[in-house]
């Protein structure tokens, strides 16, 4: 059976990092809702006006327009395993993907929660850039002298990056993605991982849940 994995977690957190080194381990799809949402805003794509002044201010987009962005993804990758990063982030959202994966008799085999406290994000926000041509994102010190590690792009901050725009996404996250956490929690499929240490280490961590997933169900 695919793995299929959500990650949850605050701004800054390391889902996007994290993400992509998982499926990349794992031989797994991966997708960025927040990456797919600024490649729509850069190429004036058909919601771009609808999400503009969201993103902006640091807001959520709508649920509905959310899962409809969602349901073509899906589709096309029904029968893969894959890396959710910032998809569901609400209980609407969640109960959306239960309810497409339920029709096809599949699940989410895990949700892993990034835990890092809020002091520490603000300041890896502030150190955060993104590459405009492949979406790679990381800490700036992980560039090549402000070039993209991966295609050699030039990187940069994010729009959304700035201290008031963290603080109302992590206002968004604390009122509407902890309540999924803790679904998954009740559900018995959360991992809950300390990603306060450096990008290896977390991600070794991760790779032994992971590990411990495949091999004994949800006993992780
Ligand atoms: N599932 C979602 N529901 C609503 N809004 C979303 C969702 N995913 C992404 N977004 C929007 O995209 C923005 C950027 O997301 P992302 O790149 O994951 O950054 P971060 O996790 O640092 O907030 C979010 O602040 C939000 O406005």
């Amino acid at each position: 059976m695919p793995l299929r994995l959500v990650l949850l977690g605050p701004p800054a957190s390391g889902k996007g990092t994290q993400g992509r080194r998982i499926a990349e381990r794992e031989g797994l799809a991966y997708l960025s809702t927040g990456a797919l949402l600024r490649e729509e805003l850069e190429n004036e794509g058909p919601i771009a006006e609808e999400i503009r002044p969201v993103l902006a201010r640091g807001g959520y987009v709508a649920d509905d327009t959310m899962c409809r962005i969602m349901e073509p993804w899906l589709a096309s990758h029904e029968s893969a395993g894959w890396v959710l990063d910032g998809f569901p982030r609400t209980a609407a959202q969640d109960d959306f993907l239960g309810r497409w994966l339920d029709e096809r008799g599949q699940s989410v085999d895990a949700a892993v929660a990034l835990e890092v406290p809020q002091s520490e994000l603000l300041g890896r926000i502030e150190r955060r850039v993104e590459c405009p041509q492949c979406r790679w994102s990381g800490q700036k010190s992980e560039t090549d002298g402000g070039h993209c590690p991966k295609c050699g792009a030039v990187a940069g901050p994010r729009a959304d990056d700035g201290r008031e725009n963290f603080l109302r996404r992590f206002d968004e996250f604390a009122l509407h993605a902890l309540p999924v956490i803790e679904r998954y929690a009740r559900r018995e499929k959360l991992i809950r991982c300390d990603a306060t240490d450096d990008i290896g280490t977390v991600a070794d961590r991760l790779a032994r849940y992971i590990d411990s997933l495949s091999s004994h169900g949800q006993e992780a």
